[in-house]
């Protein structure tokens, strides 16, 4: 039956030129970026821990959480098996494994990353890596690469400068670039009577940062925006056209998460701007609800909508997809699979529409029907589809995958 369902649905694709073969070919070959931190509440493994800073929160306690990073690695090899494809796994510097040693930030090197590095080898498996720039003593007023006192700042620089070389390690050991992204939380809960200063600042840390050229073989660096978090209502340093102007002049990559923008501003109608000037761009997708919520990536409009920029512009190669949330309110190996699958899920629903001719329509400003296709590929049995390249791709067919979590709950994460 579902083979028939497969048969019939491929047929009327192919009536609009679409090959669905050379679809699932294409959408086998692309890598998301999968962040480690859904699966331990962006707790980390510091010897000396600080609880979770930087405007962001996680809430819910859902049972089972990660609590070395054995049991995380383990979670994550359980979710990448129930996902179509191979992938790649984005750490924070506050997932360094130093033995029960306490080793400052600024004093981080590639040796306590060894483990993932072997684990990532095994599975074969891409690294990012995102230095830790929250959660932490002298990050506790809000403030790092921006901060007044210099002696702060230069911790945080040295902490970025180690971060890249570990980034290099990444990309030296895995045979494919690490894509190190800085993020810090810098901003003003009130009304700034200074919004230059600190940007100022912020600009110098990044070109110390940067000084050292890295082969781009190796390790690529990006710069992440934010709008506001929680405590930096009313400022933040690293905004959209702070970083969109340093990436551009710096040759940095951009980084665009999309729950950093204003409540009803979209990503999606940014892709195809900044692909006229970067080279690359990278994406932190998550799932705003209200505000910079960080909840599960789910299918819906906007993600269709981002997929579409990134699969008719011909810029696969070009966007590194990353995702970004952190729910634990609800079992976390679930929550990769869903977001994960969403993702790849919306890749493959870009992939079957007839974008070509879509386009032709609008540049002929027929929009009548324009409009009329897009809607009724709305429901054409894409659903057919997608269970084939699961199954094609050996991975559990609709919702089968939520038996193996449920499993797995009751085997491993019920016993921590
Ligand atoms: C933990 C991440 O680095 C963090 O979520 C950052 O990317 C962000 O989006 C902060 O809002
Ligand atoms: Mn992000």
């Amino acid at each position: 039956m579902r083979k028939e369902n497969f048969d019939r649905a491929k047929q009327d694709y192919e009536k609009w030129g679409i090959n669905v073969d050379e679809v699932f070919h294409q959408l086998k070959s692309v890598s998301i970026s999968i962040h480690c931190w859904q699966g331990d509440d962006v707790s980390g493994f510091e010897v000396k821990k600080a609880e979770l800073s930087g405007g962001i929160d996680v809430t819910g306690n859902y049972p089972g959480k990660a609590r070395t990073p054995e049991e995380l690695r383990q979670d994550l090899e359980k979710a990448l098996s129930l996902i179509p494809g191979k992938h790649r796994v984005n750490l924070h510097a506050m997932y360094a494994e130093t033995k029960g040693k306490v080793v400052e930030r600024d004093e981080l090197e590639p040796e306590y990353f060894g483990n993932w590095v072997n684990w990532a080898k095994e599975h074969g498996l891409g690294l990012d890596f995102n230095p830790t720039l929250f959660s932490h003593e002298k990050a506790a007023d809000g403030l790092t690469l921006s901060h007044p006192n210099e002696e702060i700042r230069q911790f945080w620089i040295r902490h970025c400068i180690a971060s890249r070389k570990i980034g290099e390690y990444f990309g030296k050991q895995l045979g494919t670039p690490c894509l190190t992204n800085i993020w810090i939380p810098d901003g003003y809960k009130d009304i700034p009577s200074d919004r230059l200063t600190p940007r100022q600042r912020l600009k110098d840390s990044l070109d110390q940062i940067f000084a050292e050229e890295i082969d781009e073989t190796y390790n690529i660096d990006a710069v992440e925006s934010k709008l506001f978090g929680i405590g930096s209502e009313s400022y933040v340093v690293g905004s959209h056209e702070f970083y969109l102007g340093y990436a551009l002049t710096n040759k940095k990559v951009y980084l665009l998460d999309t729950g950093h923008f204003h409540p009803t501003e979209t990503i999606s109608n940014k892709i195809s701007a900044l692909l006229l000037y970067f080279d690359k761009l990278a994406l932190h997708v998550s799932r705003p609800v209200r505000w910079d919520s960080d909840h599960v990536v789910i299918f819906d409009e906007e993600l269709r909508e981002i997929a579409l920029e990134i699969v008719r512009n011909q810029a696969l190669e070009r966007v590194m997809i990353g995702l970004d949330f952190f729910d634990a309110s609800i079992n976390r190996i679930a929550a990769w699979v869903i977001g994960t699958r969403n993702m790849i899920k919306a890749l493959l629903y870009a992939m079957l529409m007839p974008n070509d001719y879509l386009k032709q329509l609008q540049e002929s400003g027929n929009f009548t029907e324009r409009l009329a296709l897009i809607e009724e590929f709305k429901t054409y049995p894409f659903g057919a589809v997608w269970d084939a390249y699961c199954d094609y791709m050996g991975v559990p067919v609709r919702e089968t995958w939520l038996e193996e979590v449920k499993k797995y709950e009751q085997e491993v994460l019920r016993k921590r």
